[in-house]
């Protein structure tokens, strides 16, 4: 039977303060009104998650400004909690907004792949949706890929969909990353994310319309290299059906399985066993995978593969 993979995961959020407003954002509050994820806190956490068959901790933070005298404690922040993840026995991927080149290559010590989503390319939404969120400038975004690159980090992207963004822009966006991915070969899988309104948010767009999604997996099928795998998330896909309909379009991971997903709170995954019937029920066999991708493992350093080789 043909395989989709699945990361089993826990996401753990250094901070959910953010100098930015995407105006989707259900995740995000004030700068300053958020304790930090203390070493401590983290440590009970992935104590108790010992055992569970959990392999990914997902690092997902709010961003403190580049220049605010806050910034290096945030960053130390993240790299201990990642170091301390990698010592507990997980592996870590992180996405914390864009990164100095400097800190990236920091953070890269101790995540097995890290992620940042292109979102979109159209200029139009820094009027819209991006109105203030200076980390979403898509020139900000594409050297963010285009460093991991050549950082050689094993990398996540991927496109935000119906966040106002014209059609036109999927095809451009999907042609950036393939471009990208060409010169370094380092994006091991696209998300393809379909905006879902939250609770928390002021957008409160109609979000995405869904039929469309296998539409839009057809075209990065057509567009980005085989070597990139498409992700879509189920629990934001709310029929079965059409779950299966964007495997059969060419969608080949479910990405970080949760307990809670930390940016769309109001949407519950199914439990795996739901998930691996249906799937069979279909022809599919649903395996885990680890946050890195088998032949993306030989990036990573003798220390981190040593960490790859016990999970
Ligand atoms: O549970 C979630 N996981 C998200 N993940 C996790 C992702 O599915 C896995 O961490 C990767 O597939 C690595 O295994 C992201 C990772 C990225 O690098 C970039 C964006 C996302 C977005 C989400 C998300 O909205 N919810
Ligand atoms: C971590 C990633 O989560 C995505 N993200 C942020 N808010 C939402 C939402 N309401 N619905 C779906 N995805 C969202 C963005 O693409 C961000 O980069
Ligand atoms: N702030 C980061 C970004 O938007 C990651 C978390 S978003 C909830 O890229
Ligand atoms: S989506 Fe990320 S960058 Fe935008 S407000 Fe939310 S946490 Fe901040």
């Amino acid at each position: 039977m043909p395989i989709i993979t699945y990361s089993p995961a826990y996401t753990i959020v250094p901070t959910y303060e953010c100098f930015n407003r995407c105006s989707y954002c259900n995740f995000r509050v004030d700068p300053g009104t958020d304790l930090w994820m203390t070493l401590d806190r983290a440590t009970q956490i992935l104590a108790d998650l010992q055992d569970k068959n959990i392999c990914e901790i997902l690092i997902l933070s709010g961003e403190v400004h580049p220049r605010s005298s806050r910034r290096q404690a945030w960053l130390d922040r993240i790299y201990e909690l990642c170091n301390l993840a990698l010592e507990m026995g997980f592996l870590p991927h992180t996405n914390a907004g864009p990164l100095s080149f400097e800190e990236m290559e920091k953070l890269a010590e101790v995540n097995v792949s890290m992620g940042l989503m292109l979102e979109a390319l159209d200029p139009a939404l820094l009027a819209g949706v991006h109105r203030h969120a200076l980390s979403k400038l898509p020139a900000v975004r594409l050297e963010q890929l285009n460093w991991a690159g050549k950082l050689k980090i094993p990398f996540t992207t991927g496109l935000l969909l119906g966040i106002g963004e014209a059609e036109a822009d999927w095809e451009i966006s999907l042609q950036a990353i393939a471009d990208l991915h060409c010169l370094w070969g380092h994006i091991q899988e696209v998300i393809l994310q379909p905006y879902s309104p939250g609770s928390q948010e002021s957008f409160a767009g109609l979000g995405f319309d869904i039929q469309k999604l296998p539409a839009v997996i057809s075209l990065a099928r057509q567009i980005l290299p085989i070597d990139i795998t498409v992700q879509i998330p189920p629990n934001l896909i709310p029929n079965p059906d059409l779950l299966l309909t964007c495997l059969t379009a060419g969608a080949r991971d479910l990405g970080g399985i949760v307990p809670k997903d930390e940016v769309n709170p109001d949407y519950h995954h199914l439990q795996l066993s739901e998930l691996n019937s249906l799937l069979a029920s279909a022809g599919w066999d649903l395996q885990p995978r680890l946050p890195v991708y088998p032949d993306r493992v030989h990036y990573l350093s003798d220390r981190l593969q040593a960490y790859v080789l016990k999970s």
